[in-house]
């Protein structure tokens, strides 16, 4: 089977996916073999479900009776697939990458021109050699924008992600200390990054550019078309504005305050808001856009638990989003608890880094700092560290914390989102 072939089942189907228990009648389903199972076997229960069709990695499965298509490699087939269905999208295609805020400023980008557009954009954190694929794929007639999250641990992988999506906008959050050990330290992870901007220049699309970071300004400078924001020439130019602990912007007569904690997602508010004005979107559309989206996701979520404030933040970390969550906490008004876990994937670095983390949380106004996890075990004396959340849990059954605010972050890896109903 090639992808040209395949392709009048592509606009026939209800959705793809690569997951049977998913599988309604219509959809497509491409089969991989995991660790745990051969999702080959699974085509006869994918078509039972009504599958329209089934991609499957396995001759021995192939059965074109019933539409299940043999092919040497799903992933490859998938890609092929998908970047054959960009060749023949119309849409505006805003892509994004960068360390830190990518699936936040996604999901703002989307909230705000979804007012307007009807909007296909990654879900959740499929952002990768796969997740990509699958969100092209998705892309439906009645779409009339996609907002496409790109993901890159090492060298080259945006750029094949690019080959993909083909952007015609966009946009880097920023250069981080984020996935260090495939990057090869934080040079490499400019360099990977930046392969977005590789391919817009390249392609002559339009480049998203935050005026106020120097290292985005610097590789985009002379480069047109550009969408600037951020300093006083910029296109779009935002004030920065704070309500308790959410931050927020005012542009205009207009001022919007999100349910984000952290200085930090002032770049990200202010990208989606260039977006919808970029596309046409009123400044009201914005802020109900803006204001309506509650982040649900474990990324600087606020809730109230018992009497407490708790900033849940554990769906990843690493030294660039620690130092800003930490200086955001800082802030906060009342008692602090700090709760971090180890940083996961910086490689030689990791030992440094944790080390600068640790001080940097000592030296704060903080009334207790937890750490979980070898690393930070490692980096030295903090008031109390923990190897395991399990063991932080079994500790905190006898000894509750007492401070009116508690911080939770740590690497995806750590799991500290379990410790919360100890909370
Ligand atoms: C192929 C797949 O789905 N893998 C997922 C699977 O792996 P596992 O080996 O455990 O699979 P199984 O053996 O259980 O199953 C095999 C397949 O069979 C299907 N199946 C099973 C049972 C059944 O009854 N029916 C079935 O059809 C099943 O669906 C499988 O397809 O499970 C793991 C645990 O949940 C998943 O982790 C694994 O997902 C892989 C890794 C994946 O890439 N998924 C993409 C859809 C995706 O986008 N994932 C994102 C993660 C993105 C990310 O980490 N981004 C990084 C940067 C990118 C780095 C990049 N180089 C990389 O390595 O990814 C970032 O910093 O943002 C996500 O899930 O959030
Ligand atoms: N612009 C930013 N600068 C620095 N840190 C940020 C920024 N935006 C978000 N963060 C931090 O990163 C955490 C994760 O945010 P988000 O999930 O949006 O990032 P991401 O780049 O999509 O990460 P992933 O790809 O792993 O999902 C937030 O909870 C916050 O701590
Ligand atoms: C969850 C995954 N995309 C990620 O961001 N991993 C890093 C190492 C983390 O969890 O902090």
């Amino acid at each position: 089977m090639n992808p040209e072939l395949f392709y009048p089942y592509l606009q026939q189907c209800t959705k793809v996916s690569i997951d049977s228990r998913t599988i309604a009648p219509g959809d497509i389903f491409f089969a991989f073999s995991g660790e745990n199972f051969n999702a080959a076997e699974l085509a006869g229960d994918a078509t039972d479900k009504g599958a329209l069709a089934v991609i499957v990695e396995r001759k021995e499965f192939e059965d074109s009776t019933k539409n299940i298509f043999y092919v040497p490699s799903t992933l490859q087939f998938m890609q092929d697939l998908a970047r054959l269905h960009r060749d023949n999208l119309k849409i505006p295609v805003i892509g994004l990458t960068g360390s830190n805020g990518k699936t936040t400023t996604k999901e703002l980008i989307a909230a705000v021109l979804s007012k307007r557009f009807n909007v296909l954009y990654t879900h959740g954190n499929l952002n990768n050699h796969i997740g990509v694929p699958l969100t092209i794929m998705s892309v439906k007639p009645e779409h009339e924008i996609a907002v496409i999250e790109m993901g890159a641990n090492h060298q080259k992988e945006i750029e094949f992600l690019c080959s993909i999506a083909q952007p015609d906008y966009g946009y880097i959050t920023n250069f981080g200390k984020a996935h260090l050990e495939g990057f090869g330290g934080f040079e490499g992870v400019i360099a990977g990054k930046s392969e977005l901007y590789t391919y817009l220049k390249e392609n002559k699309r339009t480049i998203i550019v935050n005026g106020e970071d120097p290292l985005q300004v610097q590789k985009t400078t002379g480069y047109e078309p550009v969408v600037s924001f951020g300093t006083e020439d910029a296109d779009y130019h935002f004030a920065s504005i704070n309500k308790g602990n959410f931050v927020g912007l005012s542009f205009g007569n207009t001022e919007v305050i999100s349910q984000l904690t952290g200085a930090f997602n002032f770049s990200n508010l202010s990208a989606a808001t260039t977006l919808g004005l970029h596309f046409g979107l009123q400044p009201q559309e914005i802020k109900e856009a803006i204001e309506g989206y509650q982040p649900t996701n474990m990324r600087s979520q606020v809730m109230v638990k018992n009497g407490i404030t708790l900033v849940l933040d554990t769906y990843n970390a690493n030294p660039s989003s620690m130092a800003g969550s930490l200086q955001n906490f800082n802030t906060f008004k009342g008692s602090k608890t700090v709760i971090i876990g180890d940083m996961r994937e910086l490689g030689p670095e990791s030992l440094a880094e944790h080390t600068a983390i640790l001080k940097m949380a000592l030296d704060m106004d903080f009334d207790q700092t937890i750490t979980v996890g070898d690393q930070f075990e490692a980096a030295g004396r903090s008031s109390l560290s923990f190897t395991t959340t399990a063991e932080l849990t079994d500790y905190l059954k006898e000894n509750p914390v007492t401070s009116k605010n508690i911080l939770l972050k740590a690497s995806r890896g750590i799991g500290l989102e379990k410790v919360l109903e100890y909370l």
